[in-house]
C-alpha cells in the first residue's frame, strides 16, 4: 500500500504544463473505437483508469498502443468479442461507453455495472433511456448487464437531466445509427464537445455540440484520424485552488482558459488575482482572501469536481463559507478528514458549512476518490506537520505523475510504500467516514 506524505509548503511558486483530460480521453479512446481504420490520439494521460480501458481493449482484439511520441494508437478492426470481464468494467467509470461505442457495429455488449468515484448515487438510466430509444434492449443480472439490438436507429431524445456521461454515450451510439437523432438538455461541457469534435473528424456528422441541442446524422462509414485531446481542465483548476491554499503564484499552461470561467471567477471573488493568456492562466494569492458560497451545476456552472479542492482552501480563509453540491449531494466524504485536521466544517443537507481561517494540523488522512486526494494533498500543503494520504490508487486515476508536478512548483512530498509498522499505525489513526 501507498501514502503520499506531505510536508507544509507555504507558498507554492512556478508554472505546470497541464496533460490531456482524464474524462476527455476516456470518451476518446471509446470514440475512436467506432473507427474502420486506425486513429491516433495525442495528449491520453498515463492515469490508471486509462490503464484498464487498454487492458480492456486488448482482451476484445483492439490492438492498442502507445508510440514514442506518447501518442496512443487504436486498431478497432480486430475486434473479436464484446463480452467485457465484469470486474474490470466496474474498475471505473466510463465503461458505459463501450456500449454507445460497439453495440450498433456488433448487435451485442455485456458487461459489469460501472465503477469510478462512489458518491452514493450514481444512476446512469439517462445513458439506459437513450439507448433504448435508439433501439437497444437492456438485461440486468446481479453483476453484469447484457445490451442488444437488432440495428440503431436515430431518435428524438429528451434527457430528463443533464449529464455529461449519457450525452457522450448516445452520442457515440448516434454517430453510426441508421438516420437522425436530437440530443435535447444536452451536456455542455467541454468533453462532450471534444468527443463530438473527433467524431466530425472521423467523418460524423453533428451539430450543436457545445449547445444543448446537439444533432447527428448516423453515417455507415467513419475513417481514421490523427486528434489531440483537450487539456485536463480539473488538474488545471486544483493547482490554481493550491495557489491560494499557500499563498503563492502558480501558472498553469497548455490549458484553453475558457473551460476554467466559472473555477477563475470564483478564485477572482475570493480575492486571488488572476492573469489569462491565450493558453495559460496566473493566479496570485498574496492579498486578503474572503470567504465565500459555490454552488456547483454542469458545465459552465462550477464542477463538482473541484468543490473538494475549493473546499481545501476555503478552510484557510477567515469567515463562513457555503458549499452545496448540486451534482452529487452526498459529495462530502472528505470532511471529515479535513476535519480530523483541524478543520471546522459541518455537512447539513447537502451543503458543507465551513468556519474558516482555523489552521490546520497535520494528520493521517484517507482519500476516499479522486478530489478528495487532491483536497487532502492542498489541506497538507497548507498545515502544519506532515500529512499522510492513503487512498492513493483514487488519485492516480485521474492524476499523472502527481508528486513530481507538486515538487516542482515548490511543495514538499513524497510516495511512500507503506510498511507493516506504519500500516498499522496509519489503521489506528485513520477513520474512514
Ligand atoms: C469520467 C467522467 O467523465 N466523469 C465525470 C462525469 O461523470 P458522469 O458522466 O458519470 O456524470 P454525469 O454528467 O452523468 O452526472 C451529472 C448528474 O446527472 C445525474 N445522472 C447522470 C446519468 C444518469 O443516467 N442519470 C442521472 O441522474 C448524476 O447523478 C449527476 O447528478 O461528469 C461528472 C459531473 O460533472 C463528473 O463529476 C465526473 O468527473
Ligand atoms: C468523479 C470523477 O471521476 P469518475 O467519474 O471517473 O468517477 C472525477 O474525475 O472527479
Amino acid at each position: 500500500m501507498k501514502r503520499i506524505v506531505v510536508q507544509p509548503s507555504h507558498s507554492l511558486n512556478g508554472i505546470v504544463a497541464i496533460p490531456g483530460s482524464k474524462n476527455s480521453s476516456l470518451a476518446l479512446m471509446a470514440a475512436a473505437c467506432l473507427a474502420d481504420e486506425p486513429v491516433i490520439l495525442h495528449g491520453i494521460p498515463r492515469i490508471t483508469d486509462l490503464d484498464v480501458f487498454f487492458n480492456i481493449g486488448e482482451e476484445i482484439g483492439i490492438d492498442i498502443k502507445r508510440n514514442d511520441d506518447q501518442a496512443v494508437v487504436i486498431d478497432s478492426r480486430g475486434i473479436h468479442s464484446t463480452a467485457i470481464d465484469p470486474h474490470k468494467a466496474s474498475a471505473f467509470r466510463t465503461t458505459y461507453y463501450f456500449v454507445g461505442a460497439l453495440l450498433g457495429k456488433y448487435g451485442n455488449v455485456s458487461l459489469g455495472y460501472p465503477g469510478g468515484d462512489n458518491f452514493v448515487s450514481r444512476p446512469i438510466d439517462q445513458h439506459i433511456k437513450a439507448l433504448e430509444a435508439m433501439g437497444a434492449r437492456f438485461t440486468f443480472h446481479a453483476e453484469y448487464y447484457d445490451v442488444e439490438t437488432s440495428g440503431l436507429h436515430g431518435a428524438d431524445i429528451y434527457f430528463d437531466t443533464i449529464s455529461s456521461g449519457a450525452t457522450i454515450n448516445a452520442l457515440l451510439a448516434a454517430a453510426r445509427a441508421k438516420g437522425k437523432t436530437i440530443l435535447r438538455q444536452a451536456a455542455r461541457d467541454p468533453e462532450v464537445v471534444d468527443t463530438a469534435n473527433l467524431l466530425i473528424q472521423m467523418g460524423a456528422r453533428i451539430r450543436g455540440a457545445g449547445s444543448d441541442t446537439i444533432t447527428i446524422e448516423g453515417v455507415q462509414h467513419l475513417r481514421g484520424c490523427t486528434y489531440t485531446a483537450i487539456p485536463d481542465r480539473l488538474i488545471a483548476g486544483s493547482f490554481l485552488i493550491a495557489a491560494g491554499a499557500t499563498g503563492g503564484a502558480v501558472t498553469v499552461t497548455d490549458i484553453i482558459p475558457e473551460h476554467l470561467g466559472s473555477c477563475i471567477a470564483k478564485l477572482s471573488e475570493i480575492g486571488l488575482h488572476i492573469e489569462s493568456t491565450d493558453n495559460s492562466v496566473t493566479a496570485f494569492a498574496h492579498g486578503k482572501l474572503r470567504a465565500t458560497r459555490v454552488r456547483t451545476s454542469m458545465y459552465p456552472g462550477f464542477p463538482t469536481d473541484l468543490q473538494q479542492p475549493l473546499t481545501a482552501l476555503l478552510t484557510q480563509i477567515p469567515g463562513r463559507s457555503i458549499v452545496a453540491d448540486r451534482i452529487y449531494p452526498r459529495r462530502f466524504q472528505h470532511v471529515a478528514q479535513l476535519n480530523r485536521m483541524n478543520a471546522d466544517i459541518e455537512v447539513r443537507s447537502g451543503v458543507a458549512v465551513i468556519k474558516g481561517g482555523t489552521p490546520l494540523r497535520g494528520a493521517f488522512v484517507h482519500a476516499s476518490d479522486v478530489r478528495a486526494g487532491i483536497c487532502l494533498l492542498i489541506a497538507g500543503l497548507a498545515a502544519e506537520g506532515a500529512t499522510s494520504i492513503t487512498g492513493i490508487s483514487h488519485i492516480e486515476r485521474g492524476y499523472e505523475n502527481i508528486v513530481e508536478s507538486f515538487r516542482s512548483i515548490g511543495a514538499t512530498l513524497d510516495m511512500q510504500e507503506m510498511h507493516e509498522e506504519s500500516l498499522n499505525e496509519a489503521k489506528s489513526n485513520i477513520k474512514f467516514s
